[in-house]
């Protein structure tokens, strides 16, 4: 496709999605942010990674409002069947080490508490071992720790659960890098996403971090991937052309939305077919 083609593509996307820019100037603005954006992504110039930057603001503050304005009703009935959906599947009831986020409602992430409470039930029978998040430092740097019980968790400075790094009993907890076997499945957590495994998180690059971190352990170790399938609402699913990408964005596996699950990759159309 040509230049001008893709750059129309991106605006009218952008445009027809959230109705912004519809005066003359700011249509140009944005027709020139998305040009910027779709030539960034062949070169690494920094002042066009700047653009794809600022366009990644911009769809967040975007969606961060579209997530305010769902009705809580209608937002509650999307995280049971959400969760359902991931409850019943063969890939999750099969998976044995999982990686998961703890929602955080302030941020209308939709919700984990029923897959968590799910995964840690029983842990005498050793079915399903869980790690978690927990920020390290500003640096995009996280780590993702076991967790045997949900009351492990305290506030962060973002208001976020997560775990301490040492249990109750004062035990090192299972920092996920260090263990002997692999994780099969995460659960992502994410603004926005495209059903090509686009994914736009929250800015940090935190999980971008993590998940090719261990993408490379994975491959060191001989381990199949893991899949990573990544939560969300209905309206946070758009339209391709629309999320910007960098280099350094992780595409996800596959999508859970209340419409079903949207497998992606080649990994995620065997596993989860
Ligand atoms: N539940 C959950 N845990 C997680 C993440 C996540 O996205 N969700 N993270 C994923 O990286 C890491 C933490 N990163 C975070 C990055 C930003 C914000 C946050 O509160 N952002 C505000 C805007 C803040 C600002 O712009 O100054 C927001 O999105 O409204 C929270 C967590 C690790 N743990
Ligand atoms: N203009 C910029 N130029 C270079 N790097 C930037 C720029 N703006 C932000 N960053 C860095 O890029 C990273 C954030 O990347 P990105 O916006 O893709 O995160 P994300 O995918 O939304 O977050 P996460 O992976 O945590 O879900 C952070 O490390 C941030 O410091």
């Amino acid at each position: 496709m040509i230049a001008a083609q893709a750059t129309a593509r991106v605006t009218k996307a952008l445009r027809a999605r959230y109705q912004i820019c519809t005066n003359r100037s700011s249509s140009l603005q944005l027709r020139g942010m998305a040009a910027t954006l779709t030539m960034a992504t062949n070169s690494g110039h920094s002042d066009e990674l700047d653009a794809i930057f600022k366009q990644k603001r911009l769809l967040r503050t975007q969606v961060r409002k579209t997530l305010k304005a769902m009705d809580p009703s209608l937002r509650s009935q999307q995280d049971s069947e959400i969760q359902n959906k991931i409850m019943g599947a063969s890939w999750f009831k099969s998976s044995h080490r999982l990686c998961a986020y703890i929602s955080c409602s302030a941020l209308r992430e939709v919700d984990t508490s029923k897959l968590l409470a799910h995964i840690l039930q029983d842990p005498g029978k050793g079915d399903k071992k869980l790690y978690v998040p927990r920020v390290e430092d500003k640096n995009s740097h996280m780590r993702m720790l076991n967790i045997s019980r949900i009351d492990d968790l305290v506030a962060n400075s973002m208001d976020i659960l997560e775990p301490g790094p040492i249990d109750a009993e004062g035990n090192e907890r299972e920092d996920v890098m260090r263990a002997n076997e692999p994780v099969d499945l995460f659960l992502l957590p994410g603004l926005a996403f495209d059903k090509s495994g686009k994914r736009l998180g929250r800015g940090g690059g935190y999980y971008d971090n993590f998940l090719k971190n261990y993408q490379d352990l994975a491959k060191a170790r001989n381990w199949e991937p893991p899949l990573f399938v990544a939560l969300s609402y209905s309206e946070q699913i758009l339209d391709e052309g629309v999320i910007p990408m960098t280099s350094s964005d992780v595409p996800v596996d596959a999508l859970v939305s209340p419409a079903g699950v949207i497998p992606i990759s080649a990994a995620a159309l065997n596993r989860l077919s």
